[in-house]
């Protein structure tokens, strides 16, 4: 890996201190950094760089995944850090910052390869990066990338003014958009999963497939985050960006080769091939849901607009279920269901792929087959076949398991940190992507904004609206391995 410097925007934050100090201690102990770097952090405040790396000491010590036994090892590391205080507005601590990266390489013999990671708020991205490049941080002789967080825009618009402004200062190669599904190894494992078992390869197309379920559930609701919530709902929370992404991975075609590139064009390829939803298609097919109280985990908890934060008559969705359909020759007829929302009766990503029975149905009591993928929080693959019960010869549904045994695995930003900097980019999403995610979500957000389709009350502690199931129904499925929600008349109303 090339030396380099790596300046975090927002160094004071909780996401660096969460993930991005204990993602690079991680890389470090391994050998994965190069044998010089150099780490600025930035904040607002005033502070030493004493003062600063023992901060960056305390979230290390409280968050990463492995500590060295070796104290040196840490203060080895803490060597290569430094502090300087930014206020993303002002120009003169832009030309500081400048003149700190370029000591810092002179003095640690670094070429002139800069990382710059935003760990800010989104509506600092255009400044920063305009005085990224007006300050001259962003002439180099080496290579320079930009690392941004989503929420890249909260509608096409947006999205698109956003791009435009980043793209005066960096070009579409430097810039790697972080989505951190991106980031899960078993979200990383589809690609081998789908494409390197014949056996999967053969089955996965419509002939075989009857329908994919893709679900991410939480058990937290808005937590401290109203204000961002609030303004932003389930669809551009998780939808747009994570739920599309899984939908991409799940569904491409095998690539000619496994370059970004060759991936990219065929996770694009679905994105083009997603039937649009029409004005008058979108109540049939998107089911918007909100919170209301219920039982969480084993309390009762408010409803969303009782959330603090939230207002009375919030119309936000926290919860979405939707039909796509991709029509191209391996899945014109295959609904793709996808759904996710906050409050739900368990913490779970997983997809489900249901295949279609026998055609001569020799066996009319059969089960269909699935293969099930949790991505999140266990990981695992397993094929739900019927079997012969040897006791009874009845035919039952046996499990054909692998769960990744609790492996030391890396932490998704140690695995997207460590691709930035080696210039990786197949894990990020491409502009191409957001784009394409933001033309297919548009006319949904009308929707809701105009209030043209139901909002469905759902109670914490439940697997979502009754409407989401319906919608399977309508098509002669259901959801799989819901487990059942809690008991309405276990629900203590309060107040
Ligand atoms: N926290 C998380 O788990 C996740 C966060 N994200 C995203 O990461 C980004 C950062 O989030 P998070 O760390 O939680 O946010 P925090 O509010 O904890 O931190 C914000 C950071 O931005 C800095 N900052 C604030 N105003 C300015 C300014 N005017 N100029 C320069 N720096 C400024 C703050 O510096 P100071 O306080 O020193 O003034 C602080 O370091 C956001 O985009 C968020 O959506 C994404 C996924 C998860
Ligand atoms: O990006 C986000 O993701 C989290 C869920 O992430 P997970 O890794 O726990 O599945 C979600 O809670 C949050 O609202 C959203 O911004």
């Amino acid at each position: 890996m090339d030396k380099m410097t790596f300046v975090l925007f927002g160094g004071t934050g909780d996401l660096a201190k969460r993930k991005i100090y204990p993602a690079l201690y991680n890389l470090f102990i391994e050998g994965k950094l190069p044998e010089s770097f150099s780490i600025i952090g930035l904040g607002r405040g005033q502070m030493t760089d004493e003062d600063f790396k023992e901060r960056v000491k305390n979230s290390i010590h409280t968050f990463s995944r492995r500590m060295s036994k070796n104290d040196s090892t840490m203060e080895r590391f803490l060597t290569f850090i430094r502090y300087s205080k930014l206020d993303a507005a002002n120009k003169e601590d832009f030309h500081s910052l400048l003149k700190l990266v370029q000591d810092r390489e002179k003095e640690l013999n670094i070429p002139e390869n800069r990382l710059f990671y935003l760990s800010v708020s989104p509506t600092f991205f255009e400044t920063i990066a305009m005085n990224v490049k007006n300050s001259g941080l962003g002439t180099t002789k080496g290579w320079k990338r930009l690392i941004i967080e989503k929420p890249f825009g909260r509608d096409l618009e947006s999205a698109r003014s956003l791009n435009q402004n980043l793209s005066n200062a960096f070009a579409e190669e430097e810039i790697y958009r972080i989505d951190h599904y991106l980031g899960k190894p078993m979200v990383r494992n589809l690609e081998t999963l789908e494409f390197a078992n014949p056996v999967l390869q053969a089955l996965w197309n419509n002939k075989f497939i009857a329908n994919v379920q893709i679900t991410a559930s939480e058990t937290v609701g808005v937590e401290q985050r109203a204000g961002y919530y609030d303004q932003a709902g389930a669809l551009r929370d998780m939808f747009q960006n994570h739920m599309l992404q899984i939908l991409m991975m799940t569904a491409m075609h095998a690539p000619k080769q496994t370059g970004e590139n060759e991936i990219r064009a065929e996770k694009r390829k679905v994105l083009e091939s997603l039937r649009p939803l029409e004005k008058n298609e979108i109540e049939k097919n998107v089911i918007r849901g909100q919170y209301d109280s219920g039982i969480g985990e084993n309390e009762n908890v408010p409803g969303y607009r009782d959330e603090p934060g939230v207002s009375e008559d919030s119309l936000t969705d926290t919860f979405i279920a939707a039909r796509l359909q991709i029509d191209n020759p391996d899945w014109t007829g295959v609904p793709f269901y996808i759904r996710t929302g906050k409050k739900m009766k368990e913490k779970s990503t997983r997809i489900v792929v249901e295949f279609k029975a026998n055609e001569n149905e020799i066996y009319s009591d059969e089960d269909p087959n699935l293969l099930v993928i949790e991505i999140n929080p266990n990981e695992s693959v397993s094929l739900i076949l019927n079997s012969k019960n040897p006791a009874n010869g009845k035919m039952e549904s046996i499990n054909v398991d692998y769960a990744s045994e609790k492996l030391d695995v890396p932490d998704g930003y140690e695995l997207l940190i460590y691709d930035a900097l080696r210039g990786d980019s197949r894990f990020f999403s491409h502009w191409d992507e957001v784009e394409l995610a933001w033309e297919w979500v548009q006319p949904i957000l009308e929707a809701f904004e105009e209030n043209r389709i139901p909002l469905h009350k759902y109670a914490a502690g439940s697997n979502g609206p009754d409407a989401a199931n319906l919608m399977l129904e309508e098509d002669g499925f259901k959801w799989w391995l819901d487990k059942p929600a809690t008991e309405e008349k276990e629900l203590v109303v309060q107040g």
